[in-house]
């Protein structure tokens, strides 16, 4: 007997075909391995969430592991990781953890591709588990494999989600808590949060990942003003800076200090995952130069205009260069992360090339703390959390941890083999 599973159907996710994808081959394979399931389907934003805080809730804390199966994207993920921040609904997370297997049926399916890259091959032992599956379907079930492997008493792997709590604070004369939201995937501010924003108001014309290309050049010539504050690695002192000659992540210095000043043009950190999109690797170090698994850490990236040489000669003609380099920048992350390598000459120009200053600064750590230096100004004070966007109130700030947790867990189907295959 398989332990308890809900499959959970978003039917606005992606091209809205996911009910009918788990009907054709999701369903048909779990009752192949008599896996007995529930299934609800979403009717509205925050449904998901609701669906499994009352899935965790109807099992008793002693219970577990237990499985959802998450028919959606990102979007679907962030609600369900998010259930046990429901209280109110009883979603405490089982002692055994929640395992989820993960469906690409979301548009960009940031976690599915970063384990399951589109280099993926499939084992011996998966290829004969979806013998009966049409070819162009298998890749999409290589999570709901590693599930059923393990059902069927073979070696199904699963691997632990590392998640980030932000917490939006409000100015300090009010009473109200601060939010506090999950992520799994992504967490960011400036461009990025911009892109997903103005993304959303684009998606019945777009329904596909092109929507994040328009929504790109509409955003890419803004600048954010705030500062920056990295916290150190839960239990230690520790933050590391990516060092592109050395090729790996050494100690920032003391004298480097962990305060950055803006202007930001882009700021991200990422979890679990190297890329948003199949294509998009904006942290590939998190895959080729993991952490030890022992350690909670985030993958934080950002450009901050000022480190272009070209702001030294002529701002006008700089300023308006700049979105060219963050441009460049994006284009290399399409480019399997080239943009982790590339540099400014003594004029600004960019390239692979050199000794001058990287485009991007790549840092792993515990956290950061953004703090707004535009109050007045909306449109630049976007917090994008696995693409829930909220919004940094006046004088407020968002605070991003790694939570360094020690009960029950989330993780995924997927064995570590096949997640770092593409390096
Ligand atoms: N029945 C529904 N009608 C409308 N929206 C829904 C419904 N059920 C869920 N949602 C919302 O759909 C949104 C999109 O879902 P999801 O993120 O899974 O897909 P996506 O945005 O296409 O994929 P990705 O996040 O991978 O790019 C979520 O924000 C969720 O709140």
């Amino acid at each position: 007997m398989t332990s308890p599973v809900l499959v959970i159907s978003n039917p606005a996710s992606g091209d809205r075909t996911g009910p009918q994808f788990l009907a054709t081959h999701v369903l048909p394979l779990l009752d192949a391995h008599t896996i007995k399931y529930t299934i609800k389907e979403t009717d509205a934003p925050q449904h998901a969430g609701e669906l499994a805080a009352h899935f965790l809730a109807s099992l008793g804390s002693d219970d577990g592991p237990v499985t959802i199966i998450i028919g959606g994207g990102d979007g679907t993920l962030h609600e369900v990781v998010n259930a046990p921040l429901r209280p109110e609904e009883g979603g405490t997370l089982p002692t055994g953890g929640v395992r989820l297997v993960i469906l690409p049926l979301g548009t960009a399916n940031a976690l599915y591709s970063s384990f399951f890259p589109p280099s993926t091959s499939l084992s011996q032992d998966v290829e004969k588990l979806l013998s009966a599956v049409p070819e162009d379907v298998k890749p999409k079930l290589l999570s709901l494999a590693e599930f059923l492997l393990s059902a069927t008493g073979a070696q199904g792997k699963h691997q632990r989600l590392t998640l980030t709590q932000t917490s939006i604070s409000l100015p300090s004369t009010t009473r109200q808590r601060p939010e506090q939201i999950i992520s799994a995937v992504v967490t960011s501010t400036c461009l990025h949060a911009a892109i997903v924003d103005t993304a959303e108001a684009l998606r019945e014309e777009y329904p596909g990942v092109e929507r994040f290309k328009q929504a790109a050049a509409r955003n890419i010539d803004k600048w954010y003003n705030a500062w920056v504050t990295l916290l150190p690695f839960p239990g230690s002192e520790q933050v590391q800076k990516y060092d592109p000659t050395e090729g790996a992540f050494v100690d920032l210095e003391e004298e480097e200090g962990t305060e950055f000043e803006g202007p930001f043009a882009y700021f991200l950190s990422t979890v679990n995952v190297d890329r948003l999109e199949p294509d998009f690797r904006i942290t590939p170090l998190s895959r080729s130069l993991p952490a030890p698994q022992s350690t909670s850490a985030m993958d934080v990236l950002f450009i901050r205009p000022l480190r272009d040489p070209a702001f030294t000669k002529d701002l006008t003609a700089a300023r308006a260069g700049f979105p060219g380099k963050v441009m460049a920048a994006m284009q290399g992350a399409y480019q399997d992360g080239k943009h982790v390598g590339l540099r400014y000459d003594e004029t600004g120009e960019v390239g692979p090339w050199g000794e001058g200053k990287t485009v991007v600064e790549y840092f792993r750590c515990g956290g950061w703390v953004w703090t707004h230096e535009s109050p007045g100004d909306s449109s630049t004070n976007l917090v994008c959390a696995d693409g829930a966007i909220r919004t940094i109130p006046p004088s407020g700030r968002a605070v991003c941890e790694v939570v360094a947790s020690t009960g029950g867990q989330f993780s995924v189907w997927a064995s570590r083999a096949t997640s770092d295959r593409s390096d």
